[in-house]
C-alpha cells in the first residue's frame, strides 16, 4: 500500500443547530486520486476546507503525514476585476515561489503563450490552468481540488481531467477532488466518495454507480437512454425480417433492453 498521506476519522461539522457533516473517514494515499460527489450543499467544499485547516471539525480528528504539502485549487479565482495583473505576476504571488519554475510549470499545463495576459480576461479553461498551476508551485505532494472543471466546456472537462491524472502519474501526488459528474470523471478517478451529510457509499466508480445510495441521490444512470429504445411492438415479421402488412402481433408487447428477441 502507497503512502497514507491524510486520514480523516469521524468527521463532523456542525453550524450552529445544523448538522452538516457526520461520521465522515477518508484516506488519501501518494499516486490515488479519490473523487467527493455529492448534492449541491452536501457539505463536499466545507470538508475540503477542513483537511486544508481552514474549518475545525466539530468532531473527529485528521492525520497529517509529516511531509505533506497541500496544492490547492479553489473553486474560482477572486480577483478585482480593475486590478491590473498579470498571470506571471499572479503566480509570483505564491508564497516561496521559486520564480523561474513559474514558465516550466505553465508549458506543462500548455498555457506558456499567456504568461503575460492579464488574469481577468482568461477564458473558463484558461483560468481553470492557471490556478492549477498555482497549485504546482506548491510542490504538492497532494493536490487538492475544488470543482477544477467549473466554467469549461464538455470537452474542455475531459481535457482537464486528462491532464489531472497525467499529474498524478508525473509527480506520483494523491489527489483529492470534488466532482459534480462521475460519469465524466468514471476513468481519470480510482475512488469515489459520495457523501450527503455521510458517507452515503465509497469505491470504485463503477461501484459508486452501481450503489442504491448514489441512485437515489443522483437517478439510475443510462434509464434515459433505455426509455428511447424502448417501443410497442404491434406488427408480425416475415421470415426476411420484413413487415408483414395487415396483420397484427397477437403477442404484442412493450419492448425494453431485457428483451432478446
Ligand atoms: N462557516 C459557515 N457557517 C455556516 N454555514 C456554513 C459555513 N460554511 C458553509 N456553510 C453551509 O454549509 C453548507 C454546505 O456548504 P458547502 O459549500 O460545503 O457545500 P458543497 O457540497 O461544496 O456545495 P456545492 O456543490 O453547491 O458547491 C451550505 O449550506 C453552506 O451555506
Amino acid at each position: 500500500m502507497s503512502t497514507c498521506l491524510a486520514e480523516l476519522s469521524n468527521i463532523g461539522i456542525t453550524f450552529g443547530q445544523r448538522k452538516l457533516l457526520s461520521n465522515i473517514d477518508i484516506r488519501l494515499h501518494q499516486g490515488e486520486i479519490v473523487t467527493l460527489i455529492g448534492p449541491n450543499g452536501s457539505g463536499k467544499s466545507t470538508l475540503i476546507r477542513t483537511l486544508l485547516g481552514l474549518q475545525k471539525p466539530s468532531e473527529g480528528q485528521i492525520k497529517r503525514h509529516e511531509h505533506l504539502r497541500i496544492g490547492y485549487m479553489p473553486q474560482k479565482l477572486h480577483i478585482d476585476p480593475t486590478l491590473p495583473l498579470t498571470v506571471k505576476h499572479f503566480l509570483g504571488l505564491v508564497r516561496n515561489v521559486d520564480k523561474k519554475d513559474i514558465l516550466p510549470t505553465l508549458k506543462k499545463l500548455g498555457i506558456e503563450a499567456l504568461i503575460n495576459s492579464q488574469v481577468h480576461v482568461l477564458s473558463g479553461g484558461e483560468t481553470q490552468r492557471v490556478l492549477l498551476a498555482r497549485a504546482l508551485l506548491n510542490k504538492p505532494n497532494l493536490l487538492v481540488l475544488d470543482e477544477p472543471v467549473q466554467g469549461v466546456d464538455v470537452n474542455g472537462q475531459i481535457e482537464l481531467y486528462k491532464l489531472i491524472v497525467r499529474i498524478r502519474d508525473e509527480l506520483n501526488c494523491g489527489v483529492l477532488m470534488i466532482s459534480h459528474d462521475l460519469h465524466l470523471v468514471m476513468a481519470q478517478t480510482d475512488t469515489v466518495v459520495c457523501i450527503n451529510q455521510h458517507v452515503c457509499c465509497s469505491g470504485t466508480p463503477q461501484h459508486v454507480k452501481g450503489h442504491p445510495a448514489y441512485q437515489a441521490l443522483f437517478g439510475i444512470p443510462g434509464a434515459e437512454s433505455l426509455a428511447i429504445y424502448s417501443h410497442h411492438h404491434d406488427h408480425v415479421h416475415d421470415e426476411h425480417g420484413d413487415i408483414k402488412t395487415g396483420q397484427q402481433d397477437t403477442n404484442a408487447h412493450q419492448h425494453t433492453h431485457n428483451c432478446s428477441h
